[in-house]
């Protein structure tokens, strides 16, 4: 058996290199002519992927070969190879996907797709930034690409990774890029000894011009567009919960594939202390997930759990000891990251795609009556009380 794989990892590899190869059709740019690439710009591509000095790997070259394809043939227009014809089926499979992609974007997908990789495999950094990858506007977000994962990670550890106004753009704009690069898997985790302490408090002390109504207004706005990303999000989702986790970042957990946990993490939702309201979608997910009545514990009197208490109530998968949290976790996820990646978006859409409607509208309803709450007394007095230090939850 091990053999016959060898035998054909081998032929599958000489057979993608014999040819130009390239892009997911989610990963697919939808440009103008006037950013196309020219045809000069491509001869120059195909030269480059000989010249490049790390094998991209056989997904990368099964991406490139597709786009060649596409750039120079059009859209698949020969006969599928029969069933038994692995390596010529997958290349048609990749071809096929393309659709109608026409040939100029194609053209320049391939050029893109191979500036970036010229780009990491000149990079000396073993974490590198995505290099096709816009990078957040704060410090406060950093985002890298490594061995088939995106981490996106909280990098605020003086305030406890509290989230700025900033950083929800930030994350959206990380996810939005991440649902389309070559990774398999995103994980989101957080630097220093809290993954994360929600929102940040003082983002309500910043009134816009029209006053209270405007900044709830705004900040509901952003918040369901924040929620709809993970709703949304099409790979597996991984939360690597590196310390306590309070308010949002615990809500969104529900909406995450997979949540791994140190021990030393505890999940904390003080929205009644706060004279707000549960968000991320919550108030669906905990009944659906730990049950109706601890539910409510967290929701409407904001249990704090521990680590343990969360993966006994189904919010997470699996806690780890401290002192080996990061070393097991990420030896786990690059292994995962391994998994043919199709397969596991295709299998999250199965699993998501029939909750998705009802989540979104969970969303739009949860962000309105937060959009209230934040008009009120109850919550004005908790936050002033927050800032001017007289509590702490
Ligand atoms: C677009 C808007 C969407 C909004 C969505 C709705 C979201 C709701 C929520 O997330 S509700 C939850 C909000 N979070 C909190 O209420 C937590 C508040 N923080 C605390 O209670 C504590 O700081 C703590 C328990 C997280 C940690 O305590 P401790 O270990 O004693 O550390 P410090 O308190 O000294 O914290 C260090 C430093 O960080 C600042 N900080 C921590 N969390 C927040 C925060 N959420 N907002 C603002 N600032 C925060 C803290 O003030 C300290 O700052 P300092 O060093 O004093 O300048």
């Amino acid at each position: 058996m091990a053999g016959l794989a060898g035998r054909f990892a081998r032929r599958w590899c000489s057979g993608l290199l014999g040819s130009p190869l390239q892009v997911p059709a989610l990963g697919l740019h939808v440009l103008g002519p006037a950013m196309l690439a020219s045809q000069k710009d491509f001869n120059n591509a195909v030269s480059q992927v000989k010249l490049l000095k790390e094998d991209p790997g056989n997904e990368v070259k099964l991406k490139l070969y597709a786009l060649y394809k596409q750039a120079t043939e059009g859209p698949c227009n020969v006969p599928k190879p029969g069933m038994l014809d692995f390596i010529n089926k997958t290349k048609w499979d990749a071809w096929n996907a393309l659709g109608s992609l026409s040939k100029e974007a194609a053209r320049q997908n391939y050029v893109d797709l191979v500036s970036r990789l010229s780009a990491s495999s000149e990079s000396p950094s073993p974490e590198a930034p995505a290099a096709d990858r816009k990078q957040p506007e704060s410090d406060s977000l950093v985002v890298t690409s490594e061995d088939g994962i995106t981490t996106i990670r909280l990098n605020r550890p003086a305030k406890k990774n509290a989230l700025t106004t900033q950083m929800y753009h930030d994350i959206i704009a990380a996810l939005q890029a991440a649902s389309k690069d070559e990774s398999a898997i995103t994980v989101l985790t957080g630097s220093g000894d809290y993954y994360c302490s929600g929102n940040d408090l003082t983002n309500f002390t910043h009134l816009p011009a029209g006053g209270l109504e405007e900044m709830a207004r705004s900040a509901a706005a952003l918040l369901r567009d924040f929620v709809n990303c993970f709703i949304d999000f099409p790979k597996p989702l991984v939360a690597v919960v590196n310390g306590p986790a309070v308010g949002i970042s615990v809500t969104i957990l529900g909406l995450f594939d997979v949540v791994y946990a140190t021990d030393r993490a505890s999940f904390h939702t003080p929205f009644s202390h706060l004279g707000q309201s549960p968000e991320g979608c919550s108030s669906y997910t905990f009944p659906k997930i730990m049950g109706s009545s601890k539910a409510a514990e967290m929701l409407l009197f904001g249990k704090k759990l521990t680590a343990q208490e969360a993966c006994a109530q189904g919010l997470v998968t699996e806690v780890f000891p401290d002192g080996t949290f990061q070393k097991e976790v990420w030896a786990r996820l690059k292994a995962y990251s391994k998994l043919p990646p199709n397969a596991m978006r295709i299998s999250k859409q199965i699993i998501r795609n029939r909750e998705k409607e009802k989540l979104h509208a969970v969303n739009a309803e949860e962000s309105s009556v937060l959009r209230e709450r934040w008009q009120s007394d109850e919550c004005m007095n908790a936050i002033a009380s927050f800032l001017s230090r007289k509590a702490k939850l």
